[in-house]
This record gives C-alpha cells, sequence and structure tokens, in this order.
C-alpha cells in the first residue's frame, strides 16, 4: 500500500510549473479538473436537477465556468453567479465559453451548489460579497460540492479566517491540501475527494496522511520469546495517580510488546498490583529506573503518564539510558520554557526520543512557536531532535527530517480522560517492537482513531487498551 501524499499550495503549484514547462497544457488541465467536477455534481443530481455556481476571479472560478458548461451539456439546469469577471487566462476563456444563465439568484432554489469561489489561491478573509454568498449557500439548505477546497478555508494550514463554505462534499485534484485534513478546514470539506488530472504522481514528499503505507506493524517470527519483542519500562504514578501510567502499560503490552513493568514506588505499586495481571511492577526511584532501563531486555521507555513530581528526575534518567523513549504529560510539563535544555538532553540521547504533548503541553514546552498545527508540529520536532506527536482530532506527527503526518481517522470519541495515555502506551509498545520513531508514533496515532472510530459511543480509556486494539491489528496486519 502506497502512503497517500500532501501537497502544499505551493508544491501544487510547482507541480504544475515543472508539467507545464514540459510543454502540458493548462486549459486542458482545468478541464480535466472540471471534468471531474461536473462527474461528481452529476451523481448527486436528478435528471435536469438545477445546479447553481459559484464562481470567483480566479482558476477556482474557472473550474466552475467549465463544470458549468459539461454540466448544462448533460442536460441539467445551470445558472452561475460571478463574484467578479476573471481578468484573463485560463479563467477568461472558461467564463467566455460560459453562454448559459448568469447572475444573482437564491441559493434555496437549487438541489446542488458548486463552490468555484477560491481554491488554493485564498489570501485573506472573505469580505463583502464573497461573504455574503458563503453564508447564503450554507444557509439555503442545499448540499454544496465545493471545487478542490471550501471557500474560505485557507489550503496549507486549515485555519478559516473568516467565514467559509460548509461543503458536504470537496472534489479536489491531484492530492489532499494540509487544509482538508487540519482542523476547523477539515470540517468545512465533508467527503473529500481526491481526482487525478494526469499531473504525473507526487513522489518522495516529506508531507502524508497519517495510514498503512506509512508504516509496517510488526509480526513476531514463531521462534521469538517475550524479550525478543522488546520489554518496556513504564514510569508509575504516585499512590493516588496510578491510573494514567496503568492505562500505557497496558496498551504498550497490547501493541506488541513482550514484557511490560510499572516501575514506582511501593505504595503505588500496591495500588498498580490490585489491577494489572500481566502487567509486571518493580520497585524503585528515578535512579532506580535508570538502573532498570539499562537491562538489555528493556527496549523502551515510557515516562510521563500521571508521572507526578518525580517527572523530571526520571525523565532525566531515562534520558540517559540510551534506550527509545516516550516523554509524555507531566515529563513534558517537567521541561516547559526548557525546550532548548530537552534538545540538548534529546540530541545526546542518540536514540529515537518521541514527544507527545496535547496543545497546553505544547504551548508550555514550545512557548515560541507558532503557526498552523502542522507547521508548530515541524518546528518542534526540527528544534528538539525528537518525534513529535500534536496530538487532537488532527493529529501531526513530525520528525527532526523533515517528514510529517497527518492524522484523520480519530472521532471525537477519543476526547475522553486517559486516551493520551493509552496512545502514550501504543507507540512505546511499538518503539520496543524495534519501529523507528516516526513510524512508531504515525502507526501510534493511526490505531489509536482506529480503535476509537471502532468502539464510538460510550468509549472509555480502559475500552481502548481492550480486545478492540486486538481487533484492528489484526485487521492491518
Ligand atoms: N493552476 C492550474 O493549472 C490549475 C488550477 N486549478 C484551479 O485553480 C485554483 C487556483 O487558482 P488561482 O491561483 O487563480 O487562485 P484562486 O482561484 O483560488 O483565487 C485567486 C483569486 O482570488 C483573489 N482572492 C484571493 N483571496 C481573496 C479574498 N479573500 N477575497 C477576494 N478575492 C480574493 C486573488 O486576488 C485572485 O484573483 C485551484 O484551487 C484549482 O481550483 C485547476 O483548474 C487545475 C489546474
Ligand atoms: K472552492
Amino acid at each position: 500500500m502506497r502512503a497517500q501524499p500532501i501537497l502544499s499550495a505551493a508544491a501544487i503549484r510547482a507541480a504544475e510549473a515543472a508539467w507545464f514547462a514540459n510543454g502540458g497544457d493548462s486549459f486542458a488541465l482545468m478541464q480535466r479538473a472540471a471534468g471531474e467536477v461536473a462527474r461528481a455534481a452529476a451523481t448527486r443530481l436528478p435528471p435536469g436537477g438545477r445546479v447553481l455556481v459559484l464562481a470567483g476571479p480566479g482558476n477556482n472560478g474557472g473550474d466552475g465556468y467549465v463544470a458549468a458548461r459539461l454540466l448544462a451539456d448533460a442536460g441539467f439546469a445551470v445558472q452561475v453567479t460571478a463574484l467578479a469577471a476573471p481578468g484573463a487566462g485560463d479563467a477568461a476563456r472558461a467564463a467566455g465559453e460560459w453562454c448559459g444563465a448568469t447572475g444573482p439568484a437564491d441559493p434555496a432554489r437549487f438541489d446542488l451548489i458548486v463552490d468555484a469561489l477560491f481554491g488554493i489561491g485564498l489570501a485573506r478573509p472573505l469580505e463583502g460579497e464573497a461573504e455574503r454568498l458563503v453564508l447564503a449557500a450554507n444557509a439555503s439548505g442545499a448540499p454544496i460540492l465545493a471545487v478542490d477546497i471550501p471557500s474560505g478555508v485557507d489550503a496549507d494550514t486549515g485555519a478559516v479566517p473568516g467565514v467559509a463554505i460548509n461543503a458536504v462534499e470537496t472534489m479536489t485534484f491531484h492530492t489532499a491540501k494540509p487544509g482538508h485534513l487540519l482542523l476547523p478546514g477539515r470540517l468545512h470539506t465533508g467527503r473529500l475527494q481526491i481526482a487525478d488530472i494526469g499531473l504525473p504522481p507526487a513522489q518522495g514528499t516529506p508531507l502524508a496522511l497519517n495510514g498503512p503505507g506509512l508504516w509496517r506493524l510488526p509480526v513476531p517470527d514463531a521462534d521469538t520469546h517475550k524479550y525478543a519483542r522488546g520489554g518496556v519500562l513504564v514510569w508509575s504514578g504516585p499512590v493516588l495517580a496510578t491510573g494514567a501510567s496503568r492505562l500505557a502499560a497496558t496498551a504498550a503490552l497490547r501493541a506488541g510488546a513482550g514484557a511490560v513493568t510499572l516501575v514506582g514506588d511501593r505504595e503505588a505499586l500496591l495500588v498498580q498490583a490490585a489491577h494489572v495481571t500481566a502487567v509486571m511492577l518493580a520497585e524503585g526511584d528515578a535512579q532506580g529506573f535508570g538502573r532498570l532501563a539499562a537491562s538489555p531486555k528493556v527496549k523502551a521507555l515510557c515516562v510521563g503518564p500521571g508521572a507526578g513530581p518525580q517527572a523530571r528526575c526520571v525523565a532525566g534518567a531515562a534520558l540517559q539510558s540510551g534506550k527509545p523513549l516516550l516523554l509524555d504529560a507531566d515529563a513534558l510539563t517537567a521541561f516547559a520554557g526548557e525546550a532548548e535544555h530537552l534538545a540538548r538532553l534529546i540530541r545526546r540521547h542518540d536514540r529515537p526520543v518521541l514527544l507527545t504533548p496535547h496543545e497546553g503541553e505544547f504551548a508550555r514546552l514550545f512557548p515560541g512557536l507558532s503557526g498552523s498545527k502542522l507547521a508548530r508540529a515541524q518546528a518542534a520536532a526540527a528544534l528538539s531532535g525528537a518525534v513529535v506527536i500534536l496530538k487532537g482530532a488532527d493529529g501531526v506527527i513530525a520528525a527532526p527530517d523533515g517528514r510529517a503526518a497527518i492524522t484523520a481517522n480519530a472521532p471525537g470519541w477519543l476526547a475522553t480522560a486517559g486516551s493520551g495515555d493509552v496512545l502514550a502506551g501504543i507507540a512505546t509498545g511499538m518503539l520496543a517492537q524495534g519501529i523507528p520513531g516516526f513510524e512508531a508514533a504515525a502507526a501510534a496515532c493511526f490505531l489509536h482513531g482506529e480503535a476509537g472510530g471502532r468502539l464510538g459511543p460510550g468509549l472509555i480509556s480502559e475500552d481502548l487498551c481492550g480486545p478492540v486494539l486486538r481487533e484492528v491489528l489484526a485487521a492491518l496486519i
């Protein structure tokens, strides 16, 4: 299975420019794009159905004019409402070839609205007539098919600086754009369709949709044993906060680590003992954690879920261990405002380190980083030398070498206490099995999303560690 590339607006324009430089015909490209829009529109229309095409001043509008002509030729009743006449180029040619009904219209009178106001060329918030058209289309109740990207959504960031079209479906071209997958853009996109319009396949792109094409799950050989599959240490929280680390430990075991041990003080372990069976327990403080981590049986470490006041010392010991390591929650907050110091420790560590902040933890750890979720995760990975999972429904995974992935399968049901602890555990379990950092992080995010999707309403984090993870793994191996 191939990874699905994602291209920024600039990368799409570069791909088009390269193709044009080799003699590719830009109007033919527009016609192919519009053909895909018309085909998608036709499947949503009754015979002779009424279509309103909202056309902007650029090539997105050009796609709209060509689609209008194709739909009219196919017997649909098409009207175009133009925001402004295209000035020149392909869009002007497309507008010139449209001879049908043109002018203002009540969008509620149509069976379908085709949104061709703005695509990847959106440069500022929608105002005035553009804003009015978008609000009227959204309020009309008619389904909206967006051309390339819902008008008002920034193709690179998913940001909606003003108003934006609420599409039921978006027909985009060549590859997905970050704005289709990052929030809030994803909520405006509806069903995303990606049409091949004849550009050469995007290869070696640093950004991809998170999915099985990006990583491969480990399958144990028949002659393996538990420590060959990978031992994991998870730092246990204190006596009144043991749940988070227990979720992480259980998830690591489910994800395929051969043996998982919770390490902590005696009181905490007595609580853990009342709950766990296959997960083992070992008494120790921060130095003890470091000593246990030195065992060749231990292949990955997880510090942070519910870690409590020891978080910094244990994270420090873990960072000296030379073992693949995941830092989450309290272990991230322990380094708040000290990203550069943490980066020095990570760079000395020389083995994969995963940082798994949610937005709040990210802001505390990297207060100087701004921009889109994608840009911030990439900057944090470059700064820290770690693979960063910036969590959320549009979770971004970024590696220090510039690779990044966006996860789009996480349902809202995953927004529940302990969900991040399970993600940390799955990712640590992947690290323990020798999966490289970026792939381990991406696989964990995908598995977590799939498990959440299967469980649905009523999901609690304990469920995520249950048989559902086994089912998800079995479906993907
Ligand atoms: N370049 C190509 O060959 C192809 C482009 N395609 C289409 O072309 C689109 C990109 O076309 P363009 O680069 O012309 O960009 P757009 O059509 O997205 O918009 C650019 C125009 O909108 C104006 N504009 C931007 N933001 C505005 C705002 N907030 N309010 C008012 N005006 C605003 C700009 O000044 C410019 O005139 C793609 O999204 C896609 O739909 C497709 O036809 C495939 C081929
Ligand atoms: K659009």
